[in-house]
């Protein structure tokens, strides 16, 4: 990349760009990439925030909308010619058994193998994937991973079609580093593994909000408060996306082909427990210092729910919450603590857990039907 302080050069890619994480790229890209001259955001779904950008916060910077859908490699070559940069945080993430495990694949692995084709094909030489923490775990066995890092032996096995494809979608990221792409020179890639992301527009937390309206403010402990889980801050998701898409130019050999935990701040909590910091001061109540059903009951009726999903398949699309999947990743503990992002490129957190918690706290006051 062109070092150019005073003229912006610099297109980039965003795929995925109008989902939960996605808006928070592009939003941190126009905030914080200096030498932008084009951003496109390219996503299945087109947002209607993204035509008020255009049209008012882009500035100087050219936003060029794209509706695409990465599983047709002719589209996301198209839509990559003449970028430098690609971020591809575009993904099926459903752990709800909302699509098929078909679909899932298609989308997370041969949508991921299109945008490195489509690297090759353009000349594109800069990708970063948004991958995740469950490319690691929690695995099958339950087995906690506790205030781990990237280099933390544990034995990841998995069989839930989502963390099967963001395995194998990272797996070809890091093994695409450094190939020839158009014009000779080495593609250098780049991996993140997000724990649970939280902020602004988070869909579960949206759903745990209603659900606590619904039953009079409150909710019901259904996981142990021992239990940890490691939350980072969209926004700070966001800001290390950022860059490493400015860093991994100048520091290639040692950022190239490598994977990196997102973290920040955000305290060590049982997943309702985290949940609380937020929806507490918007009037939701937490029942229970212990699950109100044992651990056999949850497993029992997230069996039946399974059962139910499949039997109603040919009916109607039954995907609740419970799960056997989601019981057992609530049920395990999986934090992360690790330095290897400040090192490597300087990464420090953006925003505190303070204004993390307050932004993520307004944003739930001021949601559509909110108790406010
Ligand atoms: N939400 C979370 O807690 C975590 C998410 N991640 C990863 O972060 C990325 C973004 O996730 P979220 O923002 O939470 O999800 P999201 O569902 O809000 O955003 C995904 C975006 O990708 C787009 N998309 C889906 N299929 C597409 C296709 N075939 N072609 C083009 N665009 C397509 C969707 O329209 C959506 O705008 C995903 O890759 C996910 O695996 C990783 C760790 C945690
Ligand atoms: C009622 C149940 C006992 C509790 C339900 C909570 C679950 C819906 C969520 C608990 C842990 C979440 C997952 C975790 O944060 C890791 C994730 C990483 C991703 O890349 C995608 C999302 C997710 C799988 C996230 C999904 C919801 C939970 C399972």
């Amino acid at each position: 990349m062109a070092d150019s302080a005073q003229v912006p050069t610099l297109v980039y890619l965003v795929t995925g760009g109008c989902g939960f994480l996605g808006e928070h790229i592009v939003r941190m890209l126009l905030e914080r990439e200096p030498r932008l001259r084009e951003l496109r955001v390219f996503d299945l779904h087109l947002s209607s925030w993204l035509e008020e950008l255009k049209t008012e916060g882009a500035g100087p910077v050219q936003v060029t909308a794209i509706q695409g859908d990465v599983t047709q490699a002719h589209e996301v070559a198209a839509a990559m010619a003449g970028s430098h940069v690609v971020i591809h945080t575009a993904g099926l993430v459903d752990v709800f058994g909302k699509a098929s495990p078909k679909t899932i694949h298609k989308v997370n692995v041969q949508g991921t193998r299109n945008v490195i084709d489509a690297c090759v094909q353009t000349g594109t030489r800069f990708l970063v994937y948004t991958s995740s923490m469950e490319v690691v775990g929690p695995n099958t066995k339950g087995h906690p991973f506790y205030r781990g890092n990237e280099d933390t032996p544990y034995e990841a096995v998995h069989r839930h079609p989502y963390p099967c494809s963001k395995a194998l979608a990272e797996q070809l990221v890091l093994e695409a580093n450094g190939r020839k792409v158009n014009g000779g020179l080495p593609l250098v890639t780049c991996a993140l593994r997000p724990t649970g992301i939280y902020g602004e527009g988070h869909q579960v937390m949206r759903d745990f909000y209603h659900q606590g309206l619904r039953f009079g403010g409150r909710l019901f402990r259904a996981v142990p408060a021992s239990v940890e889980h490691g939350r980072v801050y969209v926004g700070n998701v966001a800001w290390m996306h950022v860059l490493v898409a400015q860093e991994l130019e100048q520091r290639a050999a040692l950022m190239g082909g490598q994977v990196y935990f997102c973290y920040d701040k955000s305290p060590y909590k049982s997943y309702e427990d985290f949940n609380m910091e937020f929806l507490n001061p918007c009037g939701i109540r937490l029942i229970g210092t212990h699950p109100l059903l044992p651990y056999w009951l949850l497993a029992l009726l997230a069996a039946l729910n399974a059962l139910l999903q499949w039997l109603l398949r040919p009916l109607v699309l039954y995907t609740p919450l419970l799960n056997p999947y989601t019981l057992a990743v609530a049920n395990t503990t999986f934090t992360v603590s690790t330095n290897k992002a400040q090192r490597h490129f300087g990464y420090k957190p953006l925003f505190s857990w303070e204004e993390s918690r307050a932004r993520t706290i307004h944003w739930v006051q001021t949601m559509e039907g909110s108790a406010r």
